[in-house]
């Protein structure tokens, strides 16, 4: 029976509706931004209709009856989520990352979400509830059936942006898995071992830039120093450029740095959706503050990109990855703004992590064992190359370089703690006899499986490239190499894999021949990895400051 007080039945009525609330939308995705602007909207009209009510205090009424509204939807929330009939109630985790998933999203924003994690396996087990609707899986036996073509799981919503529907592109969520297949098939020539090939010239060419650009930066620095990882970063991106526009359009930031800041705000969109994407209803407010600004121009800039190699066409030096856009026929030709954010697409993924990976290698390498590893790598690619001035490196022969490629491994190892979630399909899926049901996220704890000592032995948290030589068992290592997830696998498996090794292959061999390396003084190497935040995207607080001094014998060839 209702209290008879008006006062009474308004409050019980507000009680109710907030469960009710729950009950009618817990299944449906509702944008934060537009449940907000209804909320605001409630509010007035409340507020409204007390007032020609004749209530007395319809500013107070309002506001309790708001609060009492939104303290019951919240509270039906929790107890549902914690309730036995929630679909991951058997799954153990932490009471707060149960009820809500803001502990992922901080977790995820202070760029150390994959140690929390891997803690959390460490105390729950190899399943573990790290948001209400999600479980973190630490078995190898997962990966096939998360990122395998049979079940073909969805992406989360994290990565949903704010851009109508009808615009695909990929790495993002699409509306469909074909959508997704018919756009990679756009991209996929461009990604062949020929089409590769044709980026050679251009990728030496920005090679011996960076070379010099090292130089130079060190020579007009303060205290003769270079920001390793600043200068690499500038090279993959006008490398980039390079592929994407076939040297019609550049970015040039070897040449003048980059004082649009276009870098952070790639970076910080990866932030954007790595971080608040874990509970995608921050997104869409996030969107509307200036918290989104970076990202904002970032869009525009690669977009006018875009726009300017199409008006180029013609003028291309290479055979780049925009021709194929452009060439692609029928029904999924993409629309001019769909090229824009491919562009984008390929300006972030394809530099990103490349240089990120290159100049952690350098670090590692320098850092552990007193150097021993650079000296290692050095003759290897002293023996492999006699004249590194005139000729180019012969990618034939480093593909073959076991210590070159060994580093490249042990580095991504360390250095790849993605967070790739994804969304259980019809009818849910048992993973090793564990049933999750459909709708539920889950997501590989890809860290935790690269250095767990049963996959990698000893030493699984240090960097040893020795562990990748063919000779490692008899090194005395175990070495799980499927227990390796850099580039993700299946039908969203990273499209630039082949690319991104050779471009790993030429920088670290073209540094590695022409420079002995050492910290600058000052530097301090656990303060340097301290300060290493990953969010999809590799953040470092603390720059890479690096002497380097030109072998003897190595001149530089013109360019
Ligand atoms: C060290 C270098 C690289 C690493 C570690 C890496 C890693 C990855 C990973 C883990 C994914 C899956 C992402 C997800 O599902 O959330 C991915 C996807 C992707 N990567 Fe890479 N990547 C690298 C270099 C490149 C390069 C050079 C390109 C060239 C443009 C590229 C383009 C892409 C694209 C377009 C996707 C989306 C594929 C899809 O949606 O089907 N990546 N990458």
């Amino acid at each position: 029976m209702l209290p008879k007080s008006p006062q009474l039945t308004a409050s019980a009525l507000s009680i109710i509706s907030g469960s009710a609330t729950w009950f009618a939308f817990h299944n449906v995705r509702i944008r934060a931004d537009l449940a907000a602007v209804s909320y605001a909207m409630l509010a007035g009209a409340i507020y409204i209709g007390l007032l020609f009510g004749s209530w007395s205090n319809p500013l107070t009424m309002t506001t309790t009856l708001l609060g009492l509204y939104a303290t019951s939807a919240l509270l039906t929330t929790t107890l549902y989520r914690l309730s036995p009939w929630h679909k991951l109630a058997s799954y153990p985790g932490p009471l707060l990352w149960r009820i809500s998933a803001l502990p992922l999203v901080y977790a995820s924003f202070r760029g150390k979400r994959y140690l929390v994690i891997d803690e959390l396996h460490k105390r729950y087990g190899d399943f573990v509830r790290i948001a209400p609707d999600a479980l973190s899986i630490k078995r190898k036996s997962a990966n096939q059936i998360i990122h395998g073509p049979a079940t073909h799981m969805e992406k989360a919503d994290s990565y949903l942006i704010p851009i109508p529907r009808h615009i695909v592109a990929l790495f993002f969520k699409q509306p469909t898995h074909t959508l997704h297949t018919e756009r990679k098939k756009i991209w996929q020539p461009a990604f062949t071992s020929k089409s590769i090939a044709n980026f050679a010239e251009p990728l030496e060419r920005r090679t011996w830039q960076l070379l010099e650009t090292i130089e130079r930066r060190q020579d007009i620095s303060n205290d003769g120093s270079v920001e390793l990882t600043k200068a690499l970063t500038h090279w993959a991106y006008d490398f980039t450029c390079d592929m994407l526009f076939g040297g019609c359009v550049t970015m040039g930031l070897l040449e003048n740095g980059d004082p649009t800041r276009i870098i952070e705000g790639g970076k910080f969109s990866m932030v954007l959706l790595d971080s608040l994407g874990q509970a995608p209803w921050l997104v869409h407010l996030a969107y509307h503050l200036p918290i989104a600004k970076a990202q904002m121009r970032f869009f525009k800039e690669c977009g006018e990109m875009m726009a300017e190699r199409v008006l180029k066409d013609g003028e291309t030096t290479v055979p780049d990855i925009a021709s194929h856009f452009l060439a692609a026929e029928g029904y999924y030709r993409p629309t001019l703004e769909e090229m824009q954010l491919d562009a984008l697409v390929v300006i972030q993924g394809g530099s990103d992590n490349t240089s990120m990976t290159a100049s952690l290698a350098c670090f590692h390498l320098l850092s552990s064992q007193g150097g021993r590893q650079w000296m290692a790598l050095q003759a290897e690619l002293d023996g492999a190359f006699q004249d590194i001035t005139s000729s180019d490196l012969d990618w034939d022969v480093l593909a073959q370089l076991p210590y070159l490629n060994a580093v490249i491994s042990e580095t991504l190892r360390l250095s790849s703690p993605y967070y790739l979630p994804r969304v259980v399909g019809d009818g849910g899926v048992a993973i090793d006899g564990h049933f999750v049901p459909e709708g539920m996220i889950v997501a590989l704890a890809a860290y935790s499986l690269q250095t767990d000592a049963a996959n990698f032995y000893p030493e699984p948290l240090e960097f040893r490239a020795e562990r990748w030589l063919p000779d490692a068992e008899a090194r005395g290592y175990k070495t799980d190499r499927s227990a390796s997830y850099s580039f993700a696998s299946g039908p969203h498996v990273c499209i630039g894999k082949a690319l991104a090794y050779q471009e790993m292959r030429l920088v670290l061999a073209r540094l590695v021949l022409t420079f002995d390396m050492e910290f600058a003084p000052g530097f301090d190497p656990t303060a340097f990895k301290e300060g290493i935040m990953n969010m999809r995207t590799t953040i470092i607080q603390r720059p890479l400051k690096m002497r380097a001094r030109r072998r003897a014998g190595v001149v530089f060839r013109d360019i």
